[in-house]
């Protein structure tokens, strides 16, 4: 008999955990997973938590689901999704819906959206975030897909979702086919960001001046309890607070500093590089997390490269500095990660409305922070803000933190600790803060040597040197 409300695909952390998630609020869930041991473990160890209908057989899998049939799935991104999806299509009749939660490029949404649009399915690519944790307590859930099918599916993601402070749901549909997989995407472009600055004023604080672990972590904590209030600062508390139970010593110094990436980090750059906007403190975190991760580069240069080791005279209060540095450029980071969505969204015709978008983002996800709700009230009071720098609240907090933000970079420069967040960040806001950029020189080259031409400050037209002969300008 068809009963479940909702099917999950896949039960390894995440999967699991949203199927104990919607069964805890009242749904009746279909489970299936390739490998069936970790069907019946789940059962066996969560079947009390409300109503589960595992299946063995994927044929038996959709047959208990009602109509329209709403199958998520949670595998691995890439050749596993488009499996799951093929099998499940073969399955299923016109108006049902196929959800992916994973970790899935936006340009594959779009195309697996296409593709059974033409079959009569709707294809709903989600962004799910939070972790294991957040998938069983309440993640945040970024849908795309058509309207539609969030008449039917929105209910039950918003019931299973984590609430805002306000006590308002984090899920919202935020546009058709690659929408909410593109909104996943950038946020974990900006978690990337955010986790390398942290890892910046973690370095700057303890190589440079010196604070042992345990005492950094009740800088975090104190840094918690403030304006930096988030989830990857209390993280950052939790990590450096832990003894290693082997050695006595704390955690962090015996983990390997290589950084590991599953991809998303990366693919906001791509992205980023061909819709031309800058996302530096993006970029600067995935390449900082290549260069943790290249040995042979590090080990060929660590005796080679000579300089400062992290010792110079800090400045007074510099912890505070950190803190102001750190919240400015997290600012500029979250500011460049809208950027890209405005962008994203006019490319592609998607009408995400960026307060919806960062309101999502204020519980369950890994982004979350106190200043998103700061953040939403500023997009919501104007849409049409050039840039989150230029709301009355945010221009203030970054140019009151620029005194700190410079000594800090400067510091950071004078005793050779590398800092490509904070020093990238203060670069962008001096850029955008320039009324003239060098970029009048590179115009003037790229007419030298290439005729590239160049427009003029003083009249319209698009004008060429003739550098090779008599150097007079045409007009063209
Ligand atoms: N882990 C995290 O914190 C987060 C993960 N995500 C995303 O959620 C998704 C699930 O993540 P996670 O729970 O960590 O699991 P994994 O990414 O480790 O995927 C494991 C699951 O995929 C299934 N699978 C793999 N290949 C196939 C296939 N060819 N056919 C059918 N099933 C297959 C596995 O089945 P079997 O048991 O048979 O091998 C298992 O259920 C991923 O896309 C991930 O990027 C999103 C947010 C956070
Ligand atoms: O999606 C997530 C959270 O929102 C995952 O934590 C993310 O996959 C981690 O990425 P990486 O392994 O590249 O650091």
């Amino acid at each position: 008999m068809s009963t479940a409300d909702i099917g999950v695909v896949g039960l390894a952390v995440m999967g699991s955990n949203l199927a104990r998630n919607f069964a805890r609020h009242g749904f009746t869930v279909a489970v299936y997973n390739r490998t069936h041991a970790k069907t019946t473990e789940l059962i066996e160890a969560h079947g009390d938590e409300g109503d589960f209908v595992p299946s063995e057989a994927l044929e038996d899998f959709v047959a208990s689901l009602k109509r329209p049939r709403k199958a998520m799935i949670m595998v691995q991104a890439g050749n596993a999704t488009d499996a799951v999806i093929d099998q499940l299509a073969a399955l299923m009749e016109p108006g049902d819906m196929i959800i992916d939660g994973g970790n899935a490029h936006f340009e594959n949404t779009r195309r697996r959206e296409a593709a059974l649009r033409e079959q009569g399915l709707h294809f709903v690519g989600t962004g799910v975030s939070g972790g294991e944790e957040g998938a069983l307590l309440g993640p945040a859930i970024m849908p795309g897909g058509s309207a539609e099918s969030y008449e039917s599916l929105g209910p039950i993601l918003e019931a299973i979702a984590a609430k805002a402070p306000d006590g308002t749901p984090c899920c919202t549909r935020l546009g058709p086919d690659g929408a909410g997989h593109f909104v996943k995407m950038v946020h974990n472009g900006i978690e990337y960001s955010d986790m390398q600055l942290i890892g910046e004023a973690y370095d700057l604080l303890r190589r440079g001046v010196g604070i042992e672990p345990a005492d950094l972590a009740k800088i975090f904590s104190e840094w918690n309890a403030g304006e930096l209030d988030s989830y990857l600062i209390e993280v950052t508390a939790e990590v450096l607070g832990h003894t290693d139970a082997a050695t006595g010593k704390p955690l962090v110094d015996v983990i390997v500093d290589q950084a590991g990436q599953k991809g998303t980090g990366r693919w906001t750059v791509q992205n980023a590089l061909d819709l031309g906007v800058p996302v530096t403190g993006i970029a600067e975190a995935t390449f900082a997390r290549a260069l943790s991760s290249g040995t042979r580069q590090r080990e060929g240069a660590v005796d080679l490269l000579t300089g400062p080791t992290g010792k110079v005279d800090f400045p007074a209060d510099f912890v505070e500095d950190v803190r102001q540095a750190l919240y400015a450029s997290k600012i500029v980071a979250y500011a460049q990660g809208f950027d890209q969505i405005a962008a994203a969204s006019a490319e592609y015709d998607w009408g995400i409305d960026l307060g919806s978008c960062s309101a999502l983002w204020r519980a369950g996800c890994i982004i979350r922070a106190r200043f998103l709700d700061r953040i939403t009230e500023a997009w919501r009071s104007d849409p049409e803000l050039p840039t989150l720098l230029a709301a009355p609240e945010f221009t203030k907090i970054v140019t009151d933190a620029q005194d700190a933000w410079r000594r800090v970079v400067s510091t950071a420069a004078l005793a050779g600790i590398p800092t490509p967040g904070f020093s990238s960040a203060l670069a962008y806001y001096d850029g955008l803060r320039s009324r003239r950029l060098p970029a009048a020189l590179i115009q003037g080259q790229r007419d030298f040597f290439g005729a590239h031409t160049y427009k003029r400050v003083d009249r319209e037209g698009t004008f060429h040197t003739d550098w090779s002969g008599d150097r007079n300008e045409i007009e063209l």
